[in-house]
């Protein structure tokens, strides 16, 4: 299939969702739910390792933390159950559970490469097999009002690798170079696309080098896929890195790679003037995603309480953003499938959808 054929079957699911997807919630958030504690480097990444030997060695190098001993098995298994969750509240795109999962990342913890591939793959596979089991129980049903859910593979920054917080605030230092961001995504993004899904998600991307590597990398690879590249934003105005996204946009409003471009993991109260703003900025298709409002804390590795946001104003809003121009709305951090069948419900009933 080449790349027009795969934008298509975007475009397509938008216009039957009605004008605006749903993109599914916090992958972390909920796995966190289900008892798991991913307070750890890998992060949601975590959910990949449940192969026994390998969750043996994880262990031995820094400790995973799971309640008790005995469940760390079954805790492993959640992930795709936490998709079909999503998919079930009404999640018009799953995004894969590679945001922290990198080849430099499993190495440090022991896996060979191999492992570390095999795991970048799997995060396809399991998005897959659950839209596919999802989706061959629901399409025999003729009253449903589900879409066949498209799978979105994630790409998180350079910061989310890093762990340190910095993919909401942009600073990589001076010896990060566009070259070694390319470096970084490479083999991943290569092996993330051999996997199979609909879409290539980055997300939380804090500068302007990131976006560029990213765009440049897509044309390098030749990538046959479509993108969404989004950033976060702490100010409500500008890219975390203090940079404007006009500055940010120059560069991907070139490439006919990147299908959707928006705004991830940033407050809610801040969304409604950003699609605004982004609509004058670029005619690429505007998706949103936001967290709770409440604020990670890349030190302390927790999230800090919201002042101004709560779960329920995501039914509220979700049409707003909608009519002030998003394409694709769904939620990102501290949002569960609760949120997201509240934006569902909300987009496709007015949509008429339903
Ligand atoms: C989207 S943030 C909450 C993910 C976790 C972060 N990269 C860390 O590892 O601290
Ligand atoms: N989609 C990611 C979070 C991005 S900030 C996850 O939940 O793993
Ligand atoms: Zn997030």
């Amino acid at each position: 299939m080449g790349i027009l054929k795969a934008t298509a079957l975007l475009d397509d699911l938008i216009e039957k969702a009605g004008g605006c997807a749903v993109v599914d919630g916090g992958l972390a958030t909920q796995l966190e739910k289900h008892g798991a504690s991913i307070n750890d480097p890998l992060w949601s990444a975590l959910c990949l390792i449940k192969d026994p030997d390998l969750v043996k060695r994880v262990r031995q190098t820094q400790g995973i933390y799971l309640r008790t001993t005995n469940m760390w098995l079954a805790l492993l298994f959640e992930c795709a159950q936490v998709h079909l969750e999503y998919l079930e509240a009404g999640a018009d795109i799953l995004v894969t559970s590679s945001y922290q999962a990198t080849i430099p990342g499993f190495l440090s913890r022991g896996l060979s490469i191999e492992e570390a591939e095999s795991l970048l793959e799997k995060s396809v596979k399991l998005a897959v097999e659950a839209r596919d089991k999802f989706w061959n129980v629901v399409k025999r049903n003729p009253t449903q009002s589900y879409n066949r859910a498209l799978v979105a593979a994630s790409i998180g920054s350079y910061g989310a690798y890093l762990a340190d917080g910095s993919e909401y605030n942009g600073d990589y230092g001076p010896h990060v170079s566009r070259d070694k961001l390319k470096d970084f995504h490479r083999h991943r993004l290569q092996l993330l696309v051999d996997a199979g899904p609909d879409i290539l998600a980055f997300e939380t991307i804090p500068n302007k080098l990131e976006a560029q590597a990213c765009v440049e990398l897509l044309e390098e690879e030749n990538v046959q896929i479509p993108s969404w590249i989004c950033f976060s934003s702490v100010d409500g105005k500008n890219a975390p890195s203090g940079e404007s996204f006009k500055d940010c946009l120059d560069v991907i409003n070139r490439s006919d790679k990147v299908s959707a471009f928006g705004i991830n993991c940033a407050p809610p109260h801040f969304i409604q003037t950003l699609i605004q703003k982004l609509k004058e900025l670029t005619t690429k298709a505007i998706i949103v995603y936001p967290n709770s409002g409440e604020i990670w804390d890349g030190i302390s590795k927790r999230w800090l309480p919201s002042k101004c946001f709560d779960e329920e104003k995501f039914e509220l809003f979700a049409p707003i953003w909608r009519d002030a121009g998003a394409k694709l709305i769904g939620g990102c951090c501290r949002t569960t499938p609760s949120t997201i069948q509240a934006i569902s419900k909300a987009l496709k009933e007015r949509s008429g959808f339903d």
